[in-house]
């Protein structure tokens, strides 16, 4: 019978002028980009934490540590790509994800397609299963300042 185990996984990343905005894999176009060790796309790092909690197997910071010059800039899917490998060697598989990015601009919906499709495909995992939601925060808090980006992730994977 196949074990099913639920993991979850949040994140932040500051937003600052003269970066880049990586979230959900793809370059978003805006004033302000998500600052850190990596390309800080929180959304794959949420997604990469909610899958190791699932199977146990410590985080992000764990196996990719943000003291290694190695990750410094490092594409974020090339890490989740890592987590993956790491998950099946484990003996799991995705069930489903649902995700929630909470940034007050831009926009993320018109994106989630193309989002969807990239996750699948360093996933390989079916866009059916990859759930991507966004909010703002009403204007409230380091989001609604527009100083951040948050999201969160619950995984369910099962054993194989
Ligand atoms: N960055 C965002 C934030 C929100 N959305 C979409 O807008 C809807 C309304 O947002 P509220 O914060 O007022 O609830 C939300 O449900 C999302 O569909 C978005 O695309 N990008
Ligand atoms: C991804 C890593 C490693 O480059 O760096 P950051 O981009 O700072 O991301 P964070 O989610 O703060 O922690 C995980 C880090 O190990």
């Amino acid at each position: 019978m196949n074990k099913f185990r639920i993991g979850f996984g949040y994140d932040v990343h500051q937003l600052k002028e003269g970066h880049e905005f990586w979230l959900g894999g793809i370059k978003l176009e805006h004033e302000k980009g998500a600052f850190g060790h990596s390309d800080a796309d929180v959304l794959i790092h949420v997604i990469c934490d909610a899958l190791l909690g699932a199977a146990n197997l410590r985080d992000i910071g764990h196996h990719f540590s943000d003291q290694d010059p190695k990750f410094k800039g490092i594409d974020s899917k090339i890490l989740l790509a890592e987590v993956m490998v790491l998950l099946r060697e484990a003996g799991y598989e995705v069930g489903n994800l649902d995700t929630t990015i909470c940034l007050q601009l831009p926009k993320i919906n018109p994106h989630i397609p193309t989002m969807k499709k990239c996750l699948s495909e360093v996933m390989n995992v079916s866009e059916n299963e990859i759930s991507i939601k966004a909010t703002t925060t009403e204007k409230l808090g380091f989001v609604g300042r527009q100083e951040g980006v948050s999201a969160y992730c619950s995984a369910l994977i099962y054993s194989v």
